[in-house]
């Protein structure tokens, strides 16, 4: 058994990579045919999905993983939002969503300009590349819940997800 996830963040594959700790795990950037900054949760899951899709095209026989950040409105405040969706071997699409917090106002506006989150969280605390460590998630909860934490959370909800239906289907 091989699984594809579909994409080289390191806050992604690391959260894939604890889940199934014992087996082969590959990231591959993938289109995820949504915008680069997902404004929803329909278009954050649709991004997570499609990421799926494209890693069970890769190779054959293969689980695909599609993890993607995104924002959504939500009475009048944006909430940070992820989801994810695994395909399994039969081609069965899994889906799970993540823990969100609301985004301050400085935040907000960037997005409201058309900034994507991770450029914006850089700015904000003066560092890099963000979104491969501890993500807006962490920074926000005073790095209670990582970017990795919170995915690995995702992954579980679809790793359990797809034992439950295929011990179900088994027998
Ligand atoms: O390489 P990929 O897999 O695309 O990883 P990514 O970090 O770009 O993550 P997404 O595409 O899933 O997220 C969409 C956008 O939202 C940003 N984003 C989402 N969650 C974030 C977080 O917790 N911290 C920082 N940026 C985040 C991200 O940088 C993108 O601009
Ligand atoms: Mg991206």
């Amino acid at each position: 058994m091989k699984i594809i996830v579909g994409s080289t963040n390191p806050a992604k594959l690391n959260a894939v990579k604890k889940a199934f700790s014992d087996i082969d795990v590959e990231g591959f950037e993938v289109e995820t045919r949504v915008s680069s900054q997902p404004y929803s949760d329909e278009e954050t899951l649709e991004g997570a999905i499609n990421r799926a899709k494209e890693c069970v095209k890769i190779e054959k026989g293969v689980i695909g993983i599609g993890l993607e950040g995104g924002v959504m409105e939500f009475e009048d405040r944006i909430y940070l939002c992820n989801w994810g969706s695994l395909i399994d071997e039969q081609g069965n699409v899994f889906t799970a969503g993540g823990a969100r917090i609301p985004l301050p106002d400085e935040i907000r506006r960037g997005l409201e300009k058309g900034k994507e989150l991770g450029d914006l969280m850089d700015e904000y605390t003066q560092k890099q590349e963000i979104r491969k460590n501890e993500g807006a998630i962490g920074i926000f909860t005073h790095q209670q819940v990582s970017r990795g934490d919170m995915f690995a959370h995702v992954v579980s909800l679809l790793k359990g997800q797809y034992e439950f239906f295929n011990n179900k289907t088994d027998g």
